[in-house]
């Protein structure tokens, strides 16, 4: 990707929410670290895979890039222009160029108005008259996202819950956006019909130039879609690099680690790759790892790892835009053998 002009640019991203907590007088007792120095660009018509474990702080990402969340701290620019603390009146045009795509098609639809008006939504919010009419928009915007344009007067129940996604990816293209962040678009829906929506939304980014923010919690989803991949561990980017890099040469042993529980076709001759097993949970965001946040779970980890939080950094002869936040990132050598596991 070109670092000239991306369309978004997202420098020290943070998010902590504050724990109310003391009788009789609530106080702030601390704070969940969801999101916690984020620093990641998205090029125009580029789709970023934005993947990690339940809890990591991805959906607050999206959240916060689209603005329905505001910062503790950073910086987001939109085409050069700084949006982190915009109001209102700022956002207005930004808002029809940003749009979201939720998980739950079944929540995020209005039960009660048709689908027509579910799709007009947005123009009628910010009072857009397209050349033909809404109606008429609304018909091709039907059309574009493979259903029948004869659903206009219908109502969400009457459909499958792929096709309530593709209403709601209806309604997100509905003015014309720049940036989609589609957050886990298809892990409610059945496997069969994962890949159906997922090769929609490619469609999308191919014929309409839309950039994506992809979040989903399964490298496997993000494979064919992402030309980049970030991985987040409890709030930071332990690992961004190009899709080819990230699958192929992992140098996080976190993303060794997700990327072992992937399955993969391999030919007779080539050994299956060796399954990493973490053990433990992902400790609490409320109190956090010093040093290194993955190294209670990391097979690698020394005492520099408790006390020195790697930063996001180049991989050594990578001039590609390959970082990676480890002190012992993989080696080329490391991943030709199985990981040696040590308990800490
Ligand atoms: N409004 C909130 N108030 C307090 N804590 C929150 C709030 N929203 C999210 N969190 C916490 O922030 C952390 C990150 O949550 P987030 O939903 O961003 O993660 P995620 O990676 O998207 O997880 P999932 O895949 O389960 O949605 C979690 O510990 C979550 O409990």
């Amino acid at each position: 990707m070109s670092n000239t002009n991306p369309l978004l640019d997202v420098t020290g991203l943070t998010k902590h929410f504050p724990v109310m907590g003391g009788f009789p007088f609530k106080r702030k007792i601390g704070a969940v670290q969801a999101v916690d120095g984020l620093d990641f660009q998205v090029a125009e018509g580029e789709s970023l895979g934005l993947v990690g474990e339940s809890g990591c702080g991805k959906s607050t990402t999206g959240r916060l890039i689209t603005r329905l969340l505001e910062p503790t701290g950073g910086k987001i620019s939109y085409r050069g222009q700084d949006i982190t603390h915009a109001g209102r009146k700022q956002l207005a045009p930004i808002r029809s160029e940003i749009q979201m795509i939720f998980q739950d098609p079944y929540a995020s639809l209005n039960p009660r108005q048709t689908v027509g008006k579910i799709i007009s939504g947005p123009m009628e919010i910010n009072g857009i008259n397209p050349p033909g009419g809404q109606e008429n928009r609304v018909r091709e915007l039907l059309e574009t996202v493979g259903l029948n344009p004869e659903h206009y007067n219908r109502f969400p129940h009457e459909f499958s819950g792929g096709q309530r996604q593709r209403i709601g990816v209806a309604r997100a293209l509905a003015l014309s956006p720049k940036l989609i962040v589609a957050d886990e678009p298809v892990s409610a829906l059945d496997v069969s019909i994962q890949a159906q929506v997922v090769n929609l939304l490619q469609d999308l980014q191919r014929d309409l130039g839309i950039a994506f923010v992809f979040i989903a919690h399964d490298l496997a989803i993000v494979r064919h879609f992402s030309q980049r991949v970030a991985v987040m561990y409890l709030g930071k980017i332990v690992e961004i690099a190009n899709r080819e890099d990230l699958y192929e040469n992992p140098r996080h042993p976190y993303t060794r680690a997700l990327l072992s529980a992937v399955p993969e076709a391999t030919a007779d001759d080539v050994p299956a790759r060796e399954r990493i097993l973490l053990t433990g949970d992902v400790p609490s965001p409320l109190n956090p790892p010093s040093g290194c946040r993955f190294r209670t779970r990391c097979w690698k980890a020394t005492e520099k790892c408790a006390t020195e939080a790697p930063p996001l950094v180049q991989v050594e002869g990578n001039k590609d835009g390959h970082l990676t936040a480890c002190h012992y990132p993989e080696t080329t050598a490391d991943l030709a053998v199985p990981a040696a596991r040590k308990s800490l």
